[in-house]
């Protein structure tokens, strides 16, 4: 019985997240520390033992660096590997670009915590988390999901809400419980799924 593997991790720390810089679809790489945070994301999948058959990420820069560090850990490079836009980052529209501490200076926290955090609201000329599921979902259970279900052992390396989208509906939260549900850079999440693609079991590798 193959074993519906399915690991999903945030990119390592961007040169934006250590700005504070609201990122989207900007293309900034990985920090000294990003690299450090993937490169010890692969020795926390190698040390468990896994090896993948298929990877997925974005087609940004700071998501493919990541999965290849991972990748050099696990001596996996030249995995066969899928870049799509379905995976990117939700499209912070014109937040990009701005501090995150002089956006809340300008429109209150309140109003930041809702374009950041909130189901349905998107930032101005952005993606609202709802926005970003309706293209990361259809991608998942029409390019990822098969594979995983037949046996493929996958990993997904993506972005804070491209990956709290897919939580979302993985772990069955609704628009409130995925308000609180943050994802750290660089801490894989390993899931086991049933035949019916729920989850059978979760191990976060935080710490
Ligand atoms: O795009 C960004 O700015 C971050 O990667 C994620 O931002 P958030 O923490 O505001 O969701």
């Amino acid at each position: 019985m193959s074993e519906r593997l399915l690991v999903l991790v945030r990119h390592g720390q961007s040169e934006w997240n250590l700005k504070n810089l609201f990122t989207g679809w900007k293309d900034p790489d990985l920090t000294e520390l990003g690299v450090k945070e993937a490169t010890e994301a692969g020795r926390k999948l190698k040390a468990k033992g896994l090896v993948f058959d298929v990877a997925y990420t974005s087609v940004l820069t700071r998501a493919q660096h990541t999965l290849d560090l991972i990748l050099g850990e696990l001596d996996q490079k030249g995995l066969p590997t899928m870049k799509d836009l379905a995976l990117n980052e939700r499209d912070y529209g014109d937040l990009s670009g701005l501090n995150k501490d002089d956006a809340r200076k300008k429109w209150g926290e309140d109003q930041v915590l809702i374009w950041r955090r909130s189901y349905d609201v998107p930032p101005p000329g952005g993606e609202s988390l709802k926005d970003t599921l309706a293209r990361a979902l259809p991608y998942y259970v029409q390019e990822i999901l098969p594979g995983v279900l037949n046996g493929k052992r996958t990993l997904v390396a993506a972005h804070g809400n491209s990956l709290r989208a897919l939580i979302m509906v993985l772990e069955k939260l609704s628009p409130e419980g995925i308000l609180k549900r943050e994802l750290a850079t660089g801490v894989p999440i390993i899931y086991r799924l049933n035949a019916d693609s729920t989850v059978e079991s979760k191990l976060d590798l935080a710490g």
